[in-house]
């Protein structure tokens, strides 16, 4: 997929090589095989119909694929030099590493202080607390709004607060990479804008991956995209598959796919 794209071949740094992966839910192959890099600190959008692989592959970058029953990710994804798939890596320091930012906002029923300090804490943090909640919450461009009252449940919180509080609890961790699934499209339009902007702000530092059906999201926000679709498998069922992936600019104006281009243009899915 790389190699035959000269934008993405002058990237001299990556985060994630995906070699040969390919998802089954069962005996259900749901996406078909993957190989792509993806480059360090860009925002990377995932787009493509319902049902054609997006989240699952989302959920292959942190191992969270585990966590469901029946399903099996084939292949390698390197990371830091190493196949998070391989025996030895243990799933859960793959999660640290690799904060993830769910749909609907999910902040722990305790205190907006406690949704930060948790998760360092059970991690063995041995820094000034204080500050690194503050950090946090500045970087997620919720501190001014919550500093005075951080006893306050989390949950009670706005919906499109609640989401850049998940945002600073997966920074408060120090991960490398941000997965986001969906993140804005439970908020109304001035907290989908907030999220944005903290996206953009963000990449400075991370690596962030976002999947989306808002395309005009992914055309603001993302620098290169990832076009999926599905295809009819011999026993009638969709699986999913990469079909393209290229710069934004490049996807939303001239895709090199003609399945890329019936999508953009609202002519399916
Ligand atoms: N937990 C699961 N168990 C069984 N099949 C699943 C599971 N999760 C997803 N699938 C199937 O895998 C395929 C890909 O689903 P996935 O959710 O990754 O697609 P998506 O592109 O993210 O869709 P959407 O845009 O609707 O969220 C679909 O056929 C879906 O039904």
């Amino acid at each position: 997929m790389r190699s035959n794209n000269a934008a993405l071949d002058t990237l001299e740094t990556t985060t994630f090589a995906v070699r040969g992966v390919k998802v089954y839910y069962g005996d259900f192959m749901a996406l078909q095989e993957v190989n792509v890099e993806i480059p360090e600190r860009q925002i990377i959008a995932f787009i493509g119909p319902s049902g054609c692989g997006k989240s699952t592959l989302l959920r292959c970058f942190n191992r969270m694929n585990d966590l469901i029953p029946g399903a099996r990710v084939e292949g390698k994804i390197n990371y830091q030099g190493k196949n998070i798939y391989d025996p030895k890596i243990n799933p859960v320091k793959v999660r640290r590493q690799i904060g993830m930012v769910f749909q609907r906002p999910n902040p722990f029923p305790k205190s907006i202080y406690e949704n930060i300090a948790f998760g360092p804490r059970a991690n063995g943090y041995k820094g000034n607390m204080d500050e690194l909640v503050e950090q946090s919450l500045r970087r997620a461009a919720l501190w001014d709004e919550v500093k005075d009252k951080l006893k306050a449940k989390g949950t009670d919180l706005s919906g499109g607060q609640q989401q850049r509080l998940c945002i600073a609890r997966a920074i408060a961790m120090k991960p490398d990479v941000i997965l986001m699934d969906e993140p804005a499209s439970a908020l109304d339009p001035i907290s989908t804008k907030q999220v944005e902007d903290l996206c953009l702000e963000l990449k400075e530092q991370y690596t962030i991956i976002i999947v989306t059906h808002n395309m005009q999201q992914a055309s603001r926000i993302s620098d290169l995209t990832a076009f999926f679709n599905t295809e009819t498998d011999s026993s009638g069922k969709r699986r999913g598959r990469l079909v393209e992936f290229s710069p934004t600019v490049q996807i939303f104006n001239s895709p090199k796919t003609e399945e890329a281009q019936e999508y953009i243009s609202g002519r399916f899915g």
